[in-house]
């Protein structure tokens, strides 16, 4: 299974019909990928928060319908990243959509843990409260959101429910791009699946984005990482690695249903 990482930067000049149009040129050139993945909120720019309510968009809007068309036209599962939804009692949400080689919604996820730090998003977005598991050609795939990367009982979670593939769109700050490698790795490692996260790059706002889109194997082999600028690059996985690092080192097997009924 061949899968293409596209960084993509949202400068702070660039209007969202021109980025949206210069990300489906970017798209269609894409030969030869089973699954696409775009960074979180790239169409809006995560860091323009001045512009959330402006470019809020319902499931049929200008992002998901560019990219709904390419999926279906190029025949590929494409993840594109996240949008500002508007949700229909009014909310806004950072909502990440995974489309089928039909180009229809397989999987949807509102960011749960929205981002306060430096930054107005959980001032501005309400935060999601549902997870879903798509049941994919290449497995058990879901999607957790950028911040959600520093929550292992949310990842625990999706372990438990069976996760063989965790799709992470992302716009992580360059300042914490160690703490980006390093959770991503971890949380490959200890649930023993495919990560794999893409993320935004160039400068908003001041704020310098980390790229290093990277995907990490079950065994936490980094198998890519991209650079810091905009680039796509494809990396080939097997989805049934993950049965067998489970077998052959059976770390799952061996965690304990609960860990807080443990005496003093
Ligand atoms: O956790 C971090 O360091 C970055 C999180 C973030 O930028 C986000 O959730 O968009």
């Amino acid at each position: 299974m061949k899968v293409a990482l596209v960084q993509v930067a949202s400068p702070d000049g660039e209007d969202r019909q021109g980025r949206i149009e210069r990300v489906e040129r970017t798209l269609r050139g894409i030969q030869g990928a089973d699954l696409i993945v775009l960074p979180e909120l790239w169409s809006a720019g995560y860091f323009h928060f001045d512009q959330y309510e402006a470019l809020a968009e319902t499931l049929d809007g200008p992002t998901v319908s560019m990219c709904s068309r390419v999926a279906a036209e190029l025949g590929v599962h494409l993840h594109l990243g996240s949008i500002v939804e508007r949700a229909a009692n009014g909310q806004l949400k950072n909502t990440s959509i995974l489309l089928d080689p039909q180009g229809r919604i397989a999987h949807q996820y509102s960011k749960i843990h929205v981002f306060g730090y430096q930054s107005l998003e959980a001032s501005l977005l309400t935060a999601g409260s549902s997870l879903l598991v798509a049941e994919t050609p290449f497995g058990r795939v879901t999607g957790t959101t950028c911040y959600d990367l520093r929550f292992p009982g949310l990842w625990l979670e999706l372990s438990n429910r069976g996760v063989e593939i965790v799709i992470v769109p992302a716009a992580w700050p360059a300042a914490r791009r160690e703490h980006w490698r390093l959770l991503t790795s971890a949380r490959a490692v200890e649930h023993q699946i495919f990560v794999i996260a893409c993320n935004a790059v160039g400068e908003q706002e001041g704020v310098e984005l980390g790229g290093h889109s990277r995907v990490v194997d079950p065994s936490g082999a980094v198998l890519a990482e991209c650079g810091a600028d905009e680039q796509v690059l494809m990396v080939e996985i097997d989805p049934e690695q993950v049965a067998r690092v489970r077998k052959e080192f059976p770390v799952i097997a061996d965690r304990l249903p609960a860990y807080d009924n443990l005496t003093n």
